[in-house]
């Protein structure tokens, strides 16, 4: 089911949360908000899910407006940041949740809520764990049981606020991957609010960077990345390095910094700063004589055979940079 979001504007007093955003989520998308704290993302996701409403503009689902219709109309489903399981209730009855809250005519009997719970869990792997109660169950578990507590309800839409917020890396990365063949499987078109550019670089279809109630830019991940349109959604996507500002801004990717024992054409020279090794990566800093630091960053193999360490001379060149206009 398509999303559309047209000139939607919202103020909380006299702050404007939202500021004419318009977007478009074709049908069997995955689309990430991404963008800093205060930056509109959950706003606009709680207007699309009906639990927000804007001032002024327009929410359509699937072509049809639905801009005054509650939530609970909307055939959405929703899973927020922080674990909003009942504590109370098992993982099934969470899970049950919402087709046993339906009003009578459109509630299924007994049985068949009880088996759409387990075939559910069965999907987020987590049958076994059908009797437990929410905090016998690790942050990753929880999180899956509300993805299958929002799935019950056999929503199209699936409205998703930092799902994976609260997690550590591992449980993440492999949320991540589970979330996009989730989607792929079911057909689902949705929308999730990050501002972990990796996992919106990772996972989305589209990214749509926020920045100040306004929209940045949209784009597939490649777009975004390797074509910023402006100069806060270069900086916002990854390390940056400004390295001369003489008329306009100069950036350059460490990624893309080449460095050398020796100087050639169009090299500038510089002293090895620091150097981290993390994992596979070296990460590199490179001092030159007008004091600027530039980050460089290679495969560690690669760094070992340039045979430098820290104080040494050497020699950069961004190998690709990318211009804008000065401020
Ligand atoms: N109900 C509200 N009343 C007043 N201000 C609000 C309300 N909801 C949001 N805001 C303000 O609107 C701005 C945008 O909030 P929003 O939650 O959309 O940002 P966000 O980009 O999702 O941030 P985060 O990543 O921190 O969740 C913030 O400055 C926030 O304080």
């Amino acid at each position: 089911m398509s999303i559309q979001a047209t000139h939607i504007s919202k103020r909380f007093g006299t702050f404007a949360a939202l500021n004419d955003v318009s977007l478009n989520v074709p049908d069997g998308k995955l689309v990430a908000l991404l963008g800093p704290s205060g930056s509109g993302k959950t706003t606009l996701l709680r207007v699309i899910a009906g639990l927000e409403l804007p001032d002024s503009g327009q929410v359509s689902l699937a072509g049809q407006d639905v801009t005054n219709a509650g939530p609970g109309e909307r055939g959405i489903g929703f899973v927020f940041q922080h674990y909003a399981l009942f504590r109370h209730m098992t993982v099934a009855q969470n899970v049950a949740f919402g087709l046993s809250v339906k009003n009578r005519r459109e509630r299924p009997d007994k049985a068949t809520i009880q088996a759409r719970a387990m075939e559910l869990l069965k999907l987020v792997q987590l049958d076994w764990a059908a009797h437990r109660y929410p905090t016998q169950l690790s942050g990753g578990q929880r999180q899956r049981v509300a993805l299958a507590r929002a799935l019950a309800v056999n929503p199209q839409v699936l409205l998703l606020d930092e799902p994976f917020g609260a997690l550590d890396a591992a449980v993440r990365q492999e949320l991540r991957d589970w979330l996009r063949d989730l989607h792929t499987d079911l057909h689902l078109t949705s929308v999730f609010v990050t501002h972990d550019q990796q996992e919106a670089l990772e996972i989305a279809d589209q990214v749509v960077v926020f920045n100040d109630g306004r929209i940045e830019q949209i784009g597939t991940p490649d777009e975004v990345y390797d074509h910023p349109a402006t100069p806060f959604v270069y900086r916002f996507l990854g390390k940056t390095n400004v390295l001369h500002d003489d008329g306009r801004l100069e950036y350059a990717r460490p990624h893309d910094i080449e460095l050398s024992r020796d100087d050639h054409t169009d090299f500038r020279a510089g002293r090895i700063r620091h150097v981290h090794l993390v994992g596979s990566e070296a990460r590199i800093e490179v001092q030159d004589a007008a004091g600027r630091v530039v980050s460089a960053e290679m495969p560690k193999a690669l760094f070992r055979d340039l045979q430098v360490e820290t104080g040494a001379q050497v020699y950069y060149r961004p190998r690709r940079v990318t211009h804008y206009p000065a401020p």
